[in-house]
């Protein structure tokens, strides 16, 4: 059994929704954003790092400490030292957090062979030391695991569920793809549904829940008790909104291109825009539009002349053809199928 409480939902009686951890992603502001458009139930904090000379990065501690969202936040650690781990953990505890939470999951390649992140799936027994020490440490607050279903294949996934079991984890984040298939192929929602049965402890579905509607297919098909969802509400901030409708039996708003255009201007307005040159802006505004152009036009049409513009001047004119024309357009209730590469 879980020793602890989880924090409360914003509706009780429906399932979880979380915003993913991303990196350079889920700081501070995009959580206000998402906040403005229809907060999750949980917020988690991109991963700081832990080694022997780790400190708590300033950047991702404001998305605990100024966070006015009025949703709990998950810290996510990332690393394998045991004793640097603790460390950070207790101080982690200092500050309001919903929980810890411990990345096994990062399939990028210079992570994972410092043994962390997704690197950690390869070694059970040094995840059974791992939450040993951290269930120790973490007493009095959620401890929680984000997770692969394995590294290349699934050999350890039934020995580290039972892990999670051993060691009274509060809730798993599952994303039903290996460290080696990176964001690609499909994903395992049957192995999903397997930890489901197996663990103890509230499982976030995770990986390609793109829309309400898949949402409430992935929650029917695996039995978790809630989805976590990263890119997808990058490029749709309403769909927590939207998936508390589905759930409700209700028949989902759409959204209007001009709304759509407003959200790009919110996105532009983060803090970090206006410390770095254009070309860099530029491209951060784009690594958004990448998702946002999936669910725009069926043809791909905003998404190839998205990628094309080099300045700032000719990226919102862009924005301004394309998303304030057509006064009764909608955004998508899922993306379109185009690549996202
Ligand atoms: C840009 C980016 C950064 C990410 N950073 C993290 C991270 O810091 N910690 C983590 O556990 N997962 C991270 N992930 C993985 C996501 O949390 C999530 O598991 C993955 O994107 C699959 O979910 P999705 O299909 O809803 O995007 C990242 C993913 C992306 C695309």
């Amino acid at each position: 059994m879980s020793q602890v409480s989880l924090p409360p939902l914003l509706q009780s009686d429906l399932p979880f929704t979380a915003l993913a951890p991303m990196q350079d992603v889920t700081n501070l502001w995009f959580m206000k954003v998402i906040a403005h458009y229809g907060s999750p139930d949980y917020f988690f904090t991109e991963y700081f790092r832990v080694n022997d000379t780790s400190r708590l990065n300033r950047n991702i501690l404001a998305a605990i400490t100024e966070n006015d969202t009025g949703r709990p936040v998950f810290a996510q650690m990332i690393g394998e030292s045991i004793p640097d781990l603790v460390r950070t953990a207790k101080e982690l505890c200092k500050y309001n957090i919903a929980g810890v939470d411990l990345n096994m999951g990062c399939p990028a390649p210079r992570i994972y062979r410092k043994n962390v992140g997704g690197g950690l799936l390869r070694e059970p027994e040094k995840v059974d030391q791992i939450l040993g020490e951290l269930r120790a440490a973490v007493n009095d607050k959620p401890l929680t695991v984000k997770m692969r279903v394995g590294f290349e294949n699934t050999d350890n996934f039934y020995e580290i569920l039972d892990i999670i079991n051993r060691h009274s984890i509060d809730l798993l984040s599952l994303h039903g793809r290996t460290v080696k298939d990176m964001y690609h192929g499909e994903v395992k929602y049957d192995l999903i549904a397997e930890a489901v049965r197996r663990v103890d402890c509230p499982v976030l579905a995770n990986g390609n829940i793109n829309s309400a509607k898949t949402a409430l297919e992935v929650l029917s098909q695996t039995g978790a008790a809630g989805v976590m969802v990263g890119r997808w509400a990058i490029g749709n901030p309403w769909l927590f909104n939207q998936i508390r409708q589905a759930l409700r039996g209700e028949e989902i708003t759409p959204v209007l291109l001009v709304e759509v255009r407003k959200y790009i201007d919110r996105l532009w307005q983060t803090p970090i825009v206006s410390t770095i040159p254009e070309r860099a802006r530029v491209g951060y505004l784009k690594m958004f539009l990448n998702y946002i152009a999936l669910s725009v036009d069926a043809e791909g049409h905003f998404l190839r002349l998205m990628r094309r513009v080099q300045t700032e001047v000719e990226l919102f004119d862009l924005c301004d053809r394309i998303l304030l024309t057509e006064a009764t357009k909608t955004l998508a209730l899922e993306p379109f199928l185009l690549s996202v590469r």
